[in-house]
């Protein structure tokens, strides 16, 4: 039985709601006070301490968003969960962002799912009132999948609002610059809902032509082209009951958009080629480093596809905006590798005063770089590679940089052509460099494609062709010929990267 002084307010103007809940709770032990209206709210409020207060969204005399907000100034230590119904989620996860703990949706029909999350509200508010709030829920799974969240309050806010919505059935929207963790977040999502035992799949919207993506995606029937000989099926089957991750949706193109729409909107597609509607039960996160609202006021991204995809949105922040999360960050690259190896002071300074252009990526390659050229005990500031040392350092620091990382892409870009016009010129570069260059010359690419498709200009085939065969060579050899390894960076499946190597004459293993 609960402890009798667990106090739960409910606010909400439907009797038969706040008679569904008294009965409820009350039967589990819980001291329950009903209110209809705001003025009854605050009177509640001044007569007792809550550790749980369900609110509902919508009042006649005033709205769940207000509501929490006075609980929340009156009775920090009180969670706030939100009731709503399905046209009104959105808000509720925006609450979710302003503090509540969860929400609820209407009509309810899962009684032990409201007993549990009222528990662990009960739970949560009973810590907090001790001041005690280093209990993070979230911190199992998160290392079950290999994500460090560090201590900056706003990553640590993010994860909490990450995990709670993973139980939810809804899409999310993952912003952040490029190498800042999308996928590893979306893996958490996925680790942390009901989906956690069925496929994970990734796929990158920007790294294949439309034609080779649409089949990808949804599969072909035999005899659909020249060459289909068999029936296919898609990411969207494969995925059934698991997450499916649309990486670098901004690369869309809008065939790609509408028929993604079409498939968030009613659970179907269809295969190329094919007649008949498929049904798909997947949960969508799509990621993006490009900014979609602008990219919808550009026209090249649809905004009835924005608002299907981002029912929550979560932004990562840049290494650089959490640079107490580098040292943590730094020694769990390291402690993959070398469980004995310590990081000089020094370097933790050097590391948390540089810039970071490719954010945690870029810090794992340095860090992986500098065990290998390590031979003591400790990483000092030269095992970081005289690269690092010349880099962009963060903006308080002031920067005398001369080689090519400065983050501002369109200097760089400005620059790119030149530099790889002289073979020369490249020679000089180490291999932290040259990828930088790499990354620029991909950007460049994707930016030059997305203009060619908004001007309706159709790229020569024979360039696609080169630059797909030089993706696929180039994921080939950074992963030693490892075909899964290779098929996951490049955000495709196993047996397509097997076909492509065959079908662009490569040499596979
Ligand atoms: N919080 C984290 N904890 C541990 N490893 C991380 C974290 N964030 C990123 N990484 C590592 O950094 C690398 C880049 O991460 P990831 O691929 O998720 O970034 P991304 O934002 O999806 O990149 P891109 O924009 O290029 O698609 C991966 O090797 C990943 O394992």
């Amino acid at each position: 039985m609960t402890d009798s002084s667990t106090r739960i307010l409910i606010i909400d103007d439907e009797r038969d709601v706040c008679t569904f809940f008294s009965r409820l709770l009350s039967r589990k032990g819980y001291q329950v006070v009903t209110a209809a209206s705001e003025p009854e709210a605050l009177s509640a409020l001044e007569a007792a301490q809550f550790s749980v207060a369900l609110v509902d969204l919508k009042l006649p005399d005033t709205d769940g968003i207000t509501l929490l907000e006075i609980i929340k100034s009156r009775q920090p230590a009180c969670e706030v969960i939100i009731m709503t119904g399905y046209s009104t989620v959105k808000t509720a996860v925006a609450a979710m962002q302003l503090g509540a703990y969860e929400y609820l949706e209407k009509p309810f029909d899962d009684i032990d799912q409201i007993e549990q999350l009222v528990g662990r509200a009960a739970g949560s508010g009973a810590s907090l009132l001790r001041g005690d709030n280093s209990h993070d829920e979230w911190a199992e799974v998160a290392q079950g999948v290999g994500f460090r969240v560090g201590s900056s309050p706003s990553m640590k806010r993010m994860v909490s609002l990450a995990y709670k919505v993973a139980g939810k059935d809804i899409s999310v929207l993952i912003q952040g610059k490029t190498g800042t963790g999308k996928e590893v977040l979306a893996r958490f999502i996925h680790a942390a809902s009901c989906r956690a035992g069925q496929p994970f799949i990734p796929v990158n919207c920007g790294a294949l032509p439309e034609n080779l993506l649409e089949g990808e995606l949804f599969g072909h029937e035999k005899g659909a082209f020249t060459g289909a000989n068999q029936t296919r099926r898609g990411i969207f089957e494969l995925a059934n009951n698991g997450t499916l991750l649309l990486d670098e949706i901004g690369d869309a193109t809008p065939q790609i958009q509408v028929k993604l729409l079409r498939v968030l909107e009613t659970g179907e597609f269809m295969r190329v080629g094919g007649e008949r509607p498929i049904r798909t039960d997947v949960r969508v996160i799509a990621a993006t480093n490009v900014d979609l609202e602008q990219a919808i006021a550009e026209k090249s991204f649809r905004e009835d596809l924005f608002y299907r995809l981002n029912v929550v949105r979560l932004e990562i922040p840049s290494l650089s905006a959490r640079s107490e999360d580098i040292p943590l960050l730094a020694e769990h690259f390291v402690h993959q590798i070398n469980r004995e190896l310590k990081l000089a002071a020094g370097t933790l300074r050097m590391l948390q005063g540089y810039a970071w252009p490719g954010n945690i990526r870029e810090l794992a390659n340095v860090m992986r770089r500098a065990v290998v050229i390590c031979n003591g005990d400790t990483i000092l500031p030269e095992h970081l590679g005289g690269t690092f040392l010349a880099g962009p350092t963060a903006p308080e620091r002031g920067s005398a940089a001369k080689t090519i990382q400065q983050p501002d892409r369109s200097r760089l870009q400005a620059t790119l052509l030149e530099h790889c016009d002289s073979a020369e010129e490249l020679e000089r570069l180490d291999a932290e460099e040259l990828n930088r260059l790499l990354d620029s010359l991909r950007q460049a690419q994707s930016n030059l494609l997305g203009v060619m498709r908004k001007k309706k200009i159709v790229p020569a085939l024979h360039a696609l062709k080169d630059s797909e065969a030089e993706t696929i060579k180039e994921a080939l050899a950074q992963y030693d010929g490892n075909i899964t390894e290779a098929a996951r960076a490049l955000g495709i499946a196993r047996n397509t990267l097997y076909r492509k190597i065959k079908e662009l004459g490569l040499p596979g293993r």
